[in-house]
């Protein structure tokens, strides 16, 4: 699957300059809604991801909210697994939303739309972590973080995007005064 070919189809491959999760700027933004609004390319994103462990036995797959809340769904679905969620907090952590089963010694593979820094996907492992969860493997649409990314277990991605990402003092975009977007 062309990954890259369906943000762009959908219009979720976005050009400009974006204020990202880690406080980064980057030219350019992958908008998983735009993509995965649309229920049979969710689904068959959900399959390529799932596709990935064909020998693996997961009891749940969990995703950071919002973006990893669908993608969650779909990857669970291809898996035979339980769908979880985290939600952010106001302290700028991660919460299992109540209701979502974690149980000690389950084992859950772990979700994410696009990774970056890495921050929010292990912020949602924590959570699952905190109650006895055991991380098989991590998983992601895009890996834009260079290859740099660490979930202390396999990570695959169907598609590796490499974007410049900035640090806001040493923005380029900035410097030209671009205005900076936050999608
Ligand atoms: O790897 P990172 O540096 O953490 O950045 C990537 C994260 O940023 C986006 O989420 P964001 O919280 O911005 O939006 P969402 O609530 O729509 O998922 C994206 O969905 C990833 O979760
Ligand atoms: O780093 C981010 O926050 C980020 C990058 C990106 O391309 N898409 C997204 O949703 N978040
Ligand atoms: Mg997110």
């Amino acid at each position: 699957m062309d990954v890259l070919e369906l943000y762009r189809k959908t219009g979720a491959l976005l050009e400009g300059h974006f204020l990202l999760r880690s406080g980064r700027h980057s030219p350019v933004f992958l908008q998983s809604a735009a993509l995965l609004q649309h229920p049979l390319f969710a689904e068959a994103v959900g399959e390529a991801i799932a596709e990935k462990f064909p020998d693996e036995r997961f009891d749940f797959v969990i995703g950071p909210a919002i973006g990893g809340v669908v993608l969650s769904f779909v990857v669970a679905r291809a898996l035979g697994a339980r769908a979880v969620f985290a939600e952010k907090t106001p302290e700028g952590g991660m919460t299992i939303r109540p209701g979502l089963e974690v149980n000690a010694g389950d084992r859950f593979l772990a979700v994410e739309d696009v990774v970056t820094t890495g921050g929010s996907l292990r912020k949602a492992i924590e959570a699952a972590k905190a109650r006895g969860a055991v991380l098989q493997a991590a998983a992601a649409i895009i890996d834009r973080s260079g290859g740099t990314a660490r979930f202390g277990a396999p990570f695959v991605a169907l598609a590796r995007l490499e974007a410049p990402v900035h640090d806001p003092e040493a923005c380029p975009l900035c410097r030209r005064g671009v205005p900076l977007e936050e999608v």
